[in-house]
């Protein structure tokens, strides 16, 4: 099957604000996805719906053909879909090696009760896998620096790193080049997209920056009050008169 994540109708309002009206989406395996949308549009409503930190009020949400839409954040991880957050969820007192283990050893038990390869991984795999991410990520020189004493995009490298442990199928990455200094955002990008290039994993991130989205994104999905406005292949989709006019004013 090539579609990673389907998403049928999803609605969700907060207090009369429609966050989400009738948000319908498919991602095939191995895309590369940039969510676009002035502040507000919906997307991180989207994303914590896909990934259960949000229910949405009606619609359906699948992964690899299987129902998601009620699962909890944990559960939905367990089945491919990771994520990682505007603000990098790592331990600021702990070393970048020790953030790792932490997440690999948590990964390792949640796959101990399910049918996964990680289920009889024990110390020695634990390692592993760390090394791997450490060097998947170019990571190592950092390994026993505090994830404080580290640059913004090295922080966010170790936070996307953390969320591929498992080797999902959807990775949704929520503004990956927020805080990252702008002489280092595409080398940062550039990171990211090499270490997810042998994966076949779909890969969603909201973006703001339209140089950031072109280089990378091979398809455009545009929120506008909740709902979508374009979605099609990059250039088409920012160069549709209501994406300019209502989202990159133009200037894209
Ligand atoms: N938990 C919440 N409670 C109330 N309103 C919310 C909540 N989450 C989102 N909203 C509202 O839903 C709408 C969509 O917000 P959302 O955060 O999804 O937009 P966004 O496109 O991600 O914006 P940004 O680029 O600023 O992050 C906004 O009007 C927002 O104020």
């Amino acid at each position: 099957m090539s579609e990673a994540l389907q998403a049928r109708g999803l609605k969700k309002a907060f207090n009369g604000v429609k966050a989400a009206d009738d948000v319908s989406v498919t991602i095939n395996n191995g895309e590369i996805v940039s969510l676009i949308g002035a502040n507000g549009a919906g997307k991180t409503t989207f994303v914590n719906m896909v990934t259960g930190y949000l229910r949405p009020d009606s619609g359906t949400i699948t992964a690899q053909g299987r129902e998601i839409t009620r699962l909890k954040p944990r559960q939905i991880t367990r089945l491919g879909v990771c994520r990682s957050f505007q603000i990098p969820q790592v331990f600021n007192d702990l070393t970048l090696e020790e953030n790792l283990l932490v997440a690999v050893n948590v990964a390792i038990r949640g796959a101990a009760r399910r049918h996964s390869p990680l289920r009889s991984a024990g110390n020695r795999d634990a390692r592993r896998m760390v090394e791997e991410i450490l060097a998947r990520f170019g990571l190592g020189g950092f390994r026993n620096n505090r994830a404080t004493e580290v640059s913004g995009g090295t922080r966010k490298l170790l936070d996307v790193g953390m969320a591929t442990i498992s080797h999902p199928r959807v990775l949704l990455l929520d503004e990956p080049t927020s805080g990252v200094a702008s002489n280092e955002k595409f080398a940062f990008m550039d990171v990211v997209m090499n270490a997810l290039a042998d994966d076949d994993v779909a890969v969603l991130f909201i973006e703001h920056d339209m140089d950031i989205v072109r280089r990378y994104a091979a398809r455009v999905i545009v929120f506008h009050e909740g709902r979508i406005l374009a979605d099609g292949p990059t250039e088409a989709a920012l160069g549709q008169d209501d994406v300019k006019r209502y989202v990159t004013g133009g200037s894209a």
